[in-house]
């Protein structure tokens, strides 16, 4: 049997940039040390947008997410995933969820753009647990995305909703462990799972030798679609694998960002799908979310972080950054200041990383140092700050990672820090894009604003 030397392209990170030692040592010198969670004390009134019911249940959810005019007992469901989406705490299904859940159970493709943080994950693990009756042995149903994380979360996704469904198996399969372990489940009949998560270089590896057969897929789903389908490699993988799916079959897919040039190459996987598109891009802005941007030298990011860090109250912090050496040189940084921090980047095993994933989601550190492998998807409900400590490369990218905050129609926050023309440049271009006015980081901002009580 093959060892997992067929391996597997990672897409995730390619380059590698040193952090510029003047700012390191700019940051360590500035470094004052002590827990990041102290108050700028400043008071407000309190916001309109978490509603009193959302308070009066705890649930900190913003009122925003849509009608609630519609009830998920309209969607009819099996009464188990009924069941499960009630103790999952979910009350009303969010705008995209109202728009898109009967589609996708009635059967149609569908191709769908909505807001970061409003609950796509949910509309196609419904979707696709609603519609299977498991057989032993075979797979009903395929998921795809472009990081491990997030297939790994994924796969925690359909745990919580299949919870009174147990005879639906769903396993999860990415590279960067050895392939003898998927090999084992899948050829184990008791332990073959109905439903498989993973990113496209280690599904396509099962497939082509012929561990994982796909001929009773009956649905395809690839989340974060304009991502994986973008890149050349990491499409031709998901061709090749959906050509060893029947060709009848559901294909539902799903991206905050789904531009015009994109549209085209996913509708080529789909037949006559239902399309839902956010084609005024100023709605894609997070309502409950304030952006800010600090311009600064280089040298200058690690005090101005620091003070950030210092003077904002916060639940938890992404930080995300432009290269491997960076994320690793200023999580050591913030370590050494006393700062509860961590760092993700695909430079780790990925062992490592997906307990990383988990420590950082159970709220055992406080701060997330990460490349882009954590800006799309990814969901930590008690996230409220992003900060590019490094610009994103594009309009697109910033999108998404700032979507890490406000989830669900929460408050949040997200800081800029601007260092060059070709930073500006791109501030000005997520500006334009998505019609938001990113103003200058005030010198004191009221917590009340972007923490959720
Ligand atoms: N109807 C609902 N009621 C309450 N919470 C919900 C509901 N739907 C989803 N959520 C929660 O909202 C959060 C965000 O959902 P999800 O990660 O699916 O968003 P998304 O639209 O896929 O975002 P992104 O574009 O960033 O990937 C999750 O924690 C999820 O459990």
């Amino acid at each position: 049997m093959a060892d997992h030397a067929e391996d597997l392209i990672d897409y995730e990170e390619e380059e590698e940039e040193t952090l510029q030692p003047a700012a390191a040592q700019a940051g360590a010198a500035a470094a004052a040390g002590g827990e990041a969670a102290s108050g700028t004390g400043a008071a407000a009134g309190e916001s309109a947008e978490a509603s009193e019911a959302d308070k009066a249940d705890g649930k900190n959810k913003g009122s925003y997410v849509g009608v609630h005019s519609t009830s998920f007992r309209d969607f009819l469901m099996k009464p188990e995933l009924l069941r499960a989406i009630v103790d999952c705490g979910f009350e009303h299904p969010s705008e995209v969820q109202q728009e898109t859940i009967p589609a996708a159970i009635n059967g149609n493709d569908v191709l769908c753009q909505a807001k970061s943080g409003l609950g796509k994950t949910a509309v196609f693990v419904l979707a696709t647990l609603n519609k299977i009756t498991p057989v032993p042995g075979a797979v009903s149903a395929i998921v795809l995305c472009h990081t491990r994380e997030l297939a790994y979360q994924i796969k925690n996704e359909y745990t919580r909703f299949s919870k009174y469904l147990p005879d639906i198996k769903t396993e999860v399969f990415y590279g960067g462990v050895p392939i003898k372990h998927d090999q084992d489940i899948l050829n184990d009949k008791d332990k073959c799972p109905n439903i498989i998560v993973g990113t496209p270089g280690r599904i396509l590896a099962l497939v082509r030798e012929r561990t994982l057969r796909l001929s009773s897929v009956s649905s395809f789903v690839i989340d974060e679609c304009d991502k994986v389908l973008d890149s050349i490699d990491m499409r031709r993988d998901v061709q090749e694998i959906f050509k060893a799916t029947p060709h009848n079959k559901q294909v539902l897919m799903f991206s905050a960002t789904l531009n015009k040039e994109n549209r085209p190459i996913c509708k080529k996987f789909m037949q006559d799908p239902r399309e839902i598109y956010v084609d005024d891009e100023a709605k894609l802005t997070l309502h409950g979310l304030q952006q800010y941007y600090v311009t600064l030298p280089e040298a200058g990011k690690n005090r101005k972080l620091n003070d950030i860090l210092d003077s904002l109250e916060f639940n938890q912090v992404v930080i995300f950054v432009k290269s491997i050496q960076r994320a690793k040189l200023l999580n050591r940084l913030l370590n050494s200041c006393n700062f509860s921090s961590t760092c993700i980047h695909s430079g780790m095993q990925q062992s490592e990383r997906i307990e990383i994933y988990q420590q950082f989601k159970n709220f055992s550190k406080r701060i997330m140092v990460a490349t882009d492998i954590f800006g799309r998807g990814i969901d930590v409900e008690r996230v409220n700050i992003v900060i590019n400590y490094d610009i994103s490369e594009d309009a697109d990218s910033y999108l998404h990672r700032v979507g890490r905050a406000g989830r669900f129609g929460t408050k949040g926050l997200a800081i800029t820090f601007v260092a060059t023309d070709e930073d500006k440049k791109v501030l000005e271009s997520v500006q334009e894009r998505f019609e938001v006015n990113i103003t200058e980081l005030p010198a004191t901002i009221d917590p009340k604003t972007y923490m959720t009580s």
